[in-house]
């Protein structure tokens, strides 16, 4: 079943006199446990994409369903809720808050939710041992390499146990085995947590983690590829750098 679903998606920007077609009916899915990837070229409507999937903007036209529940129809307070119960974001830029250390910077979402992070002990040292930071629990974000930093944010998604997680170019300012590393990562909470997790990347190592991957062009879906997680990974890597050649990109 579908946890992130949306219709016919159309974003229209106003630039002055000029209307920018951002998006011209998308159709997109993802469901429980499935890693989906968005490739394109550079202003194919990506992140607008990824930020009308996670509601962080509203869509010109079209609908987003996130766990059955349609976002254009929840009132400011509705969404922000359902977007911060459902939803994890990683960014590029880690957006990590410098003045508190890593393991705060986890905590942030729970304490934004009004809970005790007390509570959340369990879950925190479990994610800290996934993303390999347990001796940086107290270091702050400038004590720690690119790769670290992107490490806190990705567990500081996952806290609250999103169903899912939206990542814009998570690897895109990290060297390519700290970006293997963190790919990694998000496979293994797909799988291990059953999350639906989607990836823009320019990169085809990344997108050779999803099962799918999804390329834009001028605001619509160009191509859709399916991928078989049993191929070996430059198998897989081959048929999206076919596709990506196929379409200039
Ligand atoms: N806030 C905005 N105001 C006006 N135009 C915008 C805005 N955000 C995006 N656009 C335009 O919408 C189009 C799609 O942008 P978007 O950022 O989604 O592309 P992208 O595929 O993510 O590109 P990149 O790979 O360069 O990040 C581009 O033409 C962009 O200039």
């Amino acid at each position: 079943m579908s946890v992130l679903q949306a219709s016919q998606l159309i974003k229209r920007y106003q630039l002055g006199v000029h209307e920018v077609n951002a998006l011209n009916g998308v159709d997109f899915e993802a469901a429980a446990g499935e890693f989906v990837a968005i490739m394109g070229p550079s202003g194919s409507g990506k992140s607008t994409l990824l930020h009308l999937l996670g509601g962080l903007d509203a869509p010109t036209g079209g609908t987003v369903m996130l766990a059955g529940q349609e976002l254009s129809g929840l009132n400011d307070q509705q969404a922000t809720l359902a977007r911060r119960r459902s939803i994890g974001f990683v960014f590029q830029f880690f957006n990590l808050l410098p003045t508190l250390s890593a393991e705060e910077n986890i905590l942030l979402p729970i304490l934004i939710d009004g809970k005790k992070p007390a509570e959340f002990k369990e879950r925190l040292d479990q994610l800290i041992a996934l993303v390999g930071l347990e001796e940086r629990r107290t270091h702050k974000p400038d004590q720690l390499s690119g790769g670290e930093q992107q490490r806190v944010a990705l567990a500081r998604a996952l806290i609250t146990q999103p169903a899912i997680l939206l990542a814009d170019e998570p690897t895109g300012n990290l060297d390519s085995n700290t970006g293997k590393a963190i790919m990694e990562l998000l496979r293994r909470s797909c799988d291990d947590l059953n999350q639906a997790i989607v990836v823009v990347t320019h990169d085809a190592r990344a997108a050779a983690f999803a099962d799918r991957v999804v390329f834009l062009r001028d605001g619509q879906v160009e191509r859709r590829l399916q991928l078989a997680q049993d191929e070996a990974p430059a198998q897989r890597m081959r048929a999206i750098i076919e596709i990506m050649e196929s379409l200039e990109l």
